[in-house]
């Protein structure tokens, strides 16, 4: 069987956006005119077909990626699609890391808002080329300049408008297509693409202005433009375009259109530009990985008949067909009932179907090829991050790096039954979601779970209930807090049980040292055989799952490197398990010693008001411990932008609701951490000491 569309042809694209930018909106739009669905449906109406859970529909909020097949100018365009909060910014990494180009669309009237940054700074971790649609052009207040200028001072890009806009606000009609030298005007609401017309004459002298800008600022990609453009020769729209496309890949140049979703204005424009700049799977790096057999590295072939590797991106579980794993295909060709190597794991799986997955629908499909998009049936170890591979030639590709939850509940359900029903649960949502984490507190045996945000572990709950059928209690959402050390130290740690029979016996010494940013590290020391080799991982792993439980106030010890250097043992009564004691028994002492503190969560938030209530907002920041980052007006609205700890934000909706009279809107996602002060740092030790 021959490919449908060719790897030319293909395109793997996300939308990425601050939350309510119109994400959504512009994906019905492009699913609309690439008809594969026949009516619109409007966000406000909770009709739109991306968002299919129910609790997206009442929330409003795109949180579920799904991937989306449609066609545009005889290209085959996956969209997978991000959600804009960054309490689901295991989504957004996990789209990234299997995109090859992305829409970044921004609010007219907002610009770059904080979460646009965000993801702006992960797509650049990915080297995702990128176009922009500057959206809701009709909205009061909208600025395309301003909205190019914070694109540049905001997220260091050289972003390249290729259109004009032709009015603003309730007077947007269209655009000037600054390659074509055309104007695209809308006339009515609904319509059928319009004929572009002659350049209206009262634009033509601001029209050939910014052409001028963008062939010199194309030319300078290029060197052969460059000197054609030094010697002034006329420079083709076609080598515009050729070296738009090129410089648009190499992240150089980022093209910037313009529209309004919601107005149907724009969008046809835009697919026109995913198709003219953003590459196919054969224009980018082609993905390196491990042979794990060998240690490597293999260069994988974009091609059809090249051995086959994917790698597993999302896990759902989908109430009709069952698990399903959303799979990239990087080379090769894989068919359905095949069998497969899951090289990350280490296991072979089978492949039960293959769908392709459309906003409204699945289609059952025979084979997937190299460069292409896919849910798959069937796979029982599979999770995200995952490779898998032809088994006769084995590769790992690089996993996807999630960051760690901030804030926790403890959740206690109501009956017996109810208990069981919520471990399968929680083990099935954490499945599909590596930002979300359930452990039990070794004290009091609570249930707690932990996300990246309020929305987020609320979403988790809500599901819990209406899905899964759970009744349960819920506690108050609480900081995740860290610990970890600050200075050196060592101790001894040693567990000797010898009265009558075969007794027990682990000895080890270990020193501790702070290791910011490393996470855990624990290396082997001994010399001389003091403990048989068969001990030391018994010890680690005693250490470990002591740090996981915390030594201070019984949260994640993080960031600590533990050297085992000496010890003993007992040829009759020492075991595995006396080794892995004396290694609790150890860091306990060690951590203890090494001035262990507490770390909170700091969140950068940002707060949208008017003038009037700015001093109000600043002093109620400073009151929750917020070190004010700077001040700006943007447009006829200040914007302040402040460090503040998680801890002193719960409840905050509310508390700058009544400050402002409904006026004033912030958002807020995870900085860094810091430490917690002493005084409080104590009222949090003594609470988990009472508990
Ligand atoms: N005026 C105007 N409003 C728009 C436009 N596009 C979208 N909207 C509105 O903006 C709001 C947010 O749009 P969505 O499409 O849901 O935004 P989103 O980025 O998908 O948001 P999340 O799914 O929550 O991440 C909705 O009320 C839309 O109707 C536009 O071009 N002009």
């Amino acid at each position: 069987m021959s490919r449908e569309y060719s790897l030319e042809r293909t395109r793997n694209i996300g939308i990425i956006a601050h939350i309510d930018a119109g994400k959504t909106t512009t994906t019905e739009r492009i699913l609309f005119y690439t008809k594969k669905i026949h009516r619109m449906g409007e966000v406000h109406e909770g009709a739109a077909t991306m968002d299919w859970m129910v609790q997206e529909q009442e929330r409003g909020i795109t949180i579920t990626a799904a991937a989306t097949t449609c066609f545009w100018l005889d290209h085959r365009i996956n969209i997978i699609d991000t959600p804009g909060h960054v309490d689901f910014t295991a989504e957004v990494e996990r789209s990234l890391r299997v995109l090859d180009g992305g829409i970044v669309i921004f609010d007219a009237v907002a610009g770059v808002e904080p979460q646009s940054e965000t993801v702006w700074r992960q797509a650049n971790k990915y080297n995702v080329p990128r176009i922009c649609f500057v959206n809701k052009m009709d909205r009061v207040g909208a600025d395309f300049w301003r909205t190019i200028q914070m694109i540049r001072d905001r997220l260091g890009a050289n972003p390249l408008p290729i259109q004009l806009p032709i009015g603003a606000e309730s007077d947007f009609k269209g655009f000037i297509d600054l390659i074509e030298q055309h104007a695209v005007i809308f006339l009515d609401e609904l319509g059928t693409r319009p004929e572009p017309t002659p350049i209206p004459a009262e634009l033509e002298e601001e029209a050939k202005r910014h052409r001028d800008a963008l062939i010199e600022r194309v030319a300078e990609t290029d060197e052969e433009l460059t000197l054609k453009y030094l010697e002034g020769e006329e420079i083709t729209k076609d080598e515009i375009r050729a070296a738009l496309r090129k410089a648009t890949i190499a992240g150089t140049l980022v093209p910037v259109l313009c529209g309004s979703s919601l107005r149907n204005k724009g969008v046809q424009a835009l697919l026109d530009a995913v198709v003219a700049y953003l590459p196919s799977p054969l224009d980018i790096p082609p993905p390196v990985g491990i042979n794990p057999n060998t240690g490597e590295q293999v260069t994988l072939t974009v091609a059809d008949d090249a051995p086959f590797s994917a790698l597993a991106f999302k896990i759902v579980s989908d109430p009709f067909v069952g698990r399903l794993a959303y799979l990239r295909v990087y080379s090769g060709t894989l068919t359905k009932g095949s069998a497969v190597e899951n090289t990350t794991k280490g296991k072979t799986e089978r492949i039960g179907r293959l769908l392709r997955m459309h906003a409204n629908h699945r289609e059952d499909i025979d084979e997937i090829r190299a460069g292409d998009i896919c849910a798959a049936v069937g796979l029982r170890n599979t999770f995200t991050g995952d490779t898998l591979c032809d088994p006769q030639h084995p590769v790992i590709l690089e996993s996807i790096s999630f960051p760690e939850p901030v804030i926790e509940i403890a959740i206690e359900p109501k009956t017996r039954g109810d208990q069981d029903k919520m471990t399968i649960a929680l083990s099935k949502l954490a499945e599909e979601d590596p930002t979300f984490q359930v452990r039990t507190d070794p004290e009091s045996g609570q249930t707690i779970i932990r996300g990246m945000g309020e929305l987020h572990l609320e979403v988790i709950v809500d599901r819990l209930f209406r899905e899964f059928k759970v009744e349960a209690n819920i506690g108050r959402p609480q900081v995740a807090y860290r610990e970890t050390i600050t200075r050196e130290a060592t101790a001894q740690g040693r567990y000797v049980r010898q009265t009558g029979g075969r007794g027990q016996y682990g000895d080890v010494w270990i020193r501790v040292e702070p290791n910011p940013g490393k996470g855990f590290e624990f290396v082997n020391a001994i010399v001389g055989g003091v403990i048989p080799k068969e001990y030391i991982k018994p010890v680690e792993v005693g250490i470990r799952e002591t740090l996981e439980n915390g030594i201070i106030a019984g949260y994640p010890m993080i960031d600590v490197k533990v050297t085992l250097f000496d010890g003993s043992y007992h040829e009759v009564d020492s075991s595995e398990m006396a080794f892995k004691t004396a290694g609790s028994l150890a860091i306990k002492e060690a951590a203890r010693k090494a001035g262990p503190i507490l770390l909170e969560p700091v969140m950068l938030v940002e707060v949208t008001t008017s003038e009037e209530f700015y001093g109000d907002i600043i002093g109620d920041l400073n009151r929750r411990r917020g070190v004010i980052l700077g001040m700006e007006s943007r447009g006829t609205v200040y914007v302040v932008r402040a460090h503040v700890p998680l801890a002193e934000m719960f409840g905050y909706v509310n508390d700058l609701r009544s400050l402002t009279s409904g006026r004033a809107s912030y958002s807020m996602q995870f900085d860094h951490y810091e430490p917690v002060p002493r005084n409080i740092a104590d009222e949090i030790i003594a609470k988990a000491a009472a508990s």
